[in-house]
């Protein structure tokens, strides 16, 4: 892309001379201001020579105050995403050059054409220009809604520090109420991050504060959030001593400096995982800050969400050991839950679908009470849809065999090189970390044997073995950028496979972007966002260079990034068995996508299969994706018995409805402990020393 006309770059540092550009455009893109960045020729460019730019520079943005020196030269800048992590500067709006992260991108400068009005090619003769003064970098906040009476005592209620549940059918605005709490909380944290966490005091910045969660990736984007499982450092978990990663120590100060937890999407988190969380919050705040043991540690708790959606998904398999972590009930049913002490507001009016007719509809099979209504929906919804301007209809599937038969068979229909990704998996067993002679060979046996059989290698979301073309309708498996914005990168993102790259050629790149960051961080301390950025193109280079992976796919999304997918990680740690990896590339083909990925979204265009409905809430979430009965191709047999209704959440809400608890906290599985012992949650905290995984417990400072 070609950026135009007076855009400045900045440059700092000891080996390199601090400079400034100016840059023209041939190209037909629209008009820009001026903005500001600060860059580092890395110092593997090749020099300027005889005044000509040719060289590559990498910008990092949100460094002010290191243009002062800068001296400028006009020039054309080329502006290439990076092949590695998707980096980009996007024009937003006409007139305003935008970036959309904070990480550094790629820049090719070419010397200007011939002189024009007395302007020249040469650096010198822009030395002593006065620079001109900064633009800020504009975020772009999502554009305000009226907040309904119902809405607004949510936030109210918020605001006044109460712990809250709100929920109502599809479309009620959970999300957007979500996003206005998330805009209120901004403003009562409004001070920046120093980058550190302090032990002693609290700071008053937002991400301190506030913890944006919610179970899934792609209902984590709308709030700015992200997986409750990364926000709480256990990953998915499997076993109970896996919520003892909370007790490590960055993730320990993180929870005790927090004020405020936000769970979007509550419906698909279980009784289990609530409760556990809740204990594991509680005595890592109790510990920390000598509070007496209130609940959520004090903590105040704003859970959204509808239980008539998608549930949790149970651990079916529990042949294994007692602790295995089986992510049963659902989340109203924790006595957690019940401590919580939540005000709840039901949301009534729905704004997805304008048709009040199909709204009513939609909310008979929600709630089991109109056997009918899908009979009326398939009669009205049965017809094809029409194909406007090439634009397929995304197709639903509620099995995971269905969608992916689909899919293949759109891959066969491409005529493009089909390329077959295997993926590298290792194990690791606890045993490796000791010297060899000091290893007891029937122990490690033991252990290989456990990590060969793990169920990792059957769950683990990346196949070990995906076959891809050019062409192929793709989605990410991996949330590579969640910062709250359109920008983002998540698991669920839609994109299409737009070519291939060579690994060596990737590995190259890394190499050169990872000098940059290490050209910078000898001029300066980095700030957090290259801290993170730099890591992750570590990340890159490790699994790059440990995958045999040759041809690596480059997608372009939806959101219009275009990003070349490495293969990632994906592992599973046994506690003091060993580790199962896998490292795959993160995409899988999305023609056809399942109920699951979906909730949370809006539809225009959406072929709904209920063909093998089998889930409580799936029919319902399906069909409600649609905005419109216009917009909606139902296909597949499913009757109306076949749609499943949870009768624990209708006496749930029936028993909200007449201001009763009587229901809540009341799990239904007696074998459930539900509570882990203060010596397992602290003895057994690890901590990594020396690289070596030991327990014992992690020493206050
Ligand atoms: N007060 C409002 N004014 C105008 N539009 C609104 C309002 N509240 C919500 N909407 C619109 O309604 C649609 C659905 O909102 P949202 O996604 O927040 O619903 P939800 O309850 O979270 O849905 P789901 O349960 O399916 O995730 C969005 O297009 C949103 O912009």
């Amino acid at each position: 892309m070609l950026l135009r006309s007076g855009a400045m770059i900045g440059g700092c540092g000891p080996e390199f001379e601090p400079m400034r550009l100016g840059w023209d455009d041939h190209s037909s893109e629209g008009e820009t201001d001026d903005c500001t960045f600060v860059t580092t020729r890395s110092s593997f460019s090749a020099e300027d020579s005889d005044g000509r730019v040719e060289n590559n520079y990498y910008i990092f943005p949100s460094c002010p105050g290191k243009t002062e020196a800068a001296r400028s030269c006009t020039g054309t800048v080329e502006v290439t995403p990076s092949p590695l992590t998707g980096m980009e500067v996007t024009p937003s709006t006409p007139g305003r050059m935008e970036i959309t992260s904070s990480i550094p991108v790629k820049m090719k400068v070419t010397a200007p054409p011939p002189v024009e009005m007395g302007v020249t090619s040469s650096l010198n003769v822009w030395l002593d220009a006065p620079p001109p003064p900064p633009v800020r970098i504009e975020v772009t906040e999502p554009s305000s809604v009226t907040l309904t009476p119902e809405q607004q005592q949510v936030l109210d209620l918020v605001q006044g520090g109460k712990n809250v549940f709100f929920s109502g059918p599809g479309g009620t605005g959970k999300t957007v109420v979500l996003q206005e709490i998330v805009k209120f909380f901004r403003q009562r944290y409004n001070k920046s991050h120093s980058g550190i966490f302090h032990l002693r005091h609290s700071c008053e910045c937002f991400a301190c504060n506030v913890a944006i969660t919610a179970p899934t990736g792609i209902a984590a984007i709308p709030i700015g959030g992200s997986t409750l499982h990364r926000a709480t450092g256990i990953g998915i978990p499997r076993r109970l001593g896996d919520f003892n990663r909370m007790w490590d120590r960055p993730i320990r100060l993180k929870w005790r400096n927090l004020s405020v937890l936000i769970v979007d999407e509550i419906s698909m988190v279980s009784a289990e995982l609530l409760e556990y969380l809740e204990q594991t919050i509680r005595r890592i705040r109790t510990e920390e800050m000598n509070l007496p043991g209130e609940p959520f540690g004090g903590l105040q708790v704003i859970f959204a969400g509808d239980f008539f959606q998608l549930q949790p998904v149970e651990v079916k398999d529990r042949k294994t050991c007692g602790d295995q972590f089986l992510n049963r009930g659902l989340a109203f049913e924790a006595p957690a839950w019940d401590r919580a002490n939540l005000k709840t507001v039901i949301l009534k009016r729905v704004f997805r679908q304008k048709d009040v007719h199909f709204v009513a509809l939609l909310n008979g099979i929600r709630t089991g009470e109109n056997k009918a209504a899908l009979e009326e929906i398939y009669r009205n919804c049965s017809r094809r849809l029409p194909v406007a301007d090439g634009i397929l209809p995304t197709v639903l599937y509620s099995r995971n065999s269905d969608a992916d038969h689909f899919n293949k068979q759109k891959l066969n229909g491409l005529m493009s090189r089909e390329v077959v990704l295997n993926a590298d998996e290792e194990i690791l067993t606890k045993e490796g970390f000791k010297p060899e002679e000091e290893r007891d060979e029937v122990l490690r046996q033991v252990q290989e044997r456990i990590l060969f059989r793990a169920e990792f290698w059957k769950e683990c979301i990346a196949p070990d073995q995906i076959k891809l073309k050019t062409g192929a309708q793709v989605m990410l498996l991996r949330n590579l950028e969640l910062e709250g914005n359109e920008s983002d990168l998540v698991n669920g993102s839609r994109g299409i496979l737009v070519g291939w790259k060579r690994k060596e050629q990737v590995l190259h790149e890394c190499l050169q972007l990872l000098r940059g960051f290490v050209a910078i961080m000898k001029m300066r301390p980095e700030t957090n966002e290259e801290c993170k950025a730099r890591n992750r193109v570590e990340q890159q280079i490790e699994n790059l260079r440990n995958s045999a992976i040759d041809d690596i796919p480059i997608v372009k999304f939806m959101n219009g990034r275009r990003i070349v997918c490495v293969p990632e990680k994906f592992s599973y740690e046994f506690f003091n068995v060993g580790e199962c990896t896998r490292r795959q590339v993160p995409l899988k083909l999305a023609w056809a996508l399942t109920i699951q990925k979906c909730q949370g979204m809006s539809l225009d265009y959406v072929v709904v299969n209920l063909h093998e409905i089998f889930a409580m809430g799936q029919v319902y979430v399906a069909l409600s994706r649609a905005r419109s009965m216009a917009g909606l191709q139902v296909v597949g047999k499913c009757s109306a018995t076949d749609v499943k209704v949870c009768h624990r959440v209708v006496e749930f809400y029936k028993s909200l409805a007449a201001n009763e608890v009587a229901y809540v906290g009341k799990f239904l599985f007696p074998d459930m402990k539900f509570e882990i012992p203060p010596e397992e949650m602290v003895a057994n905290a690890r901590r990594k020393v020396d690289g070596r995984l030991v327990t014992g417990r992690t020493s206050m400072p």
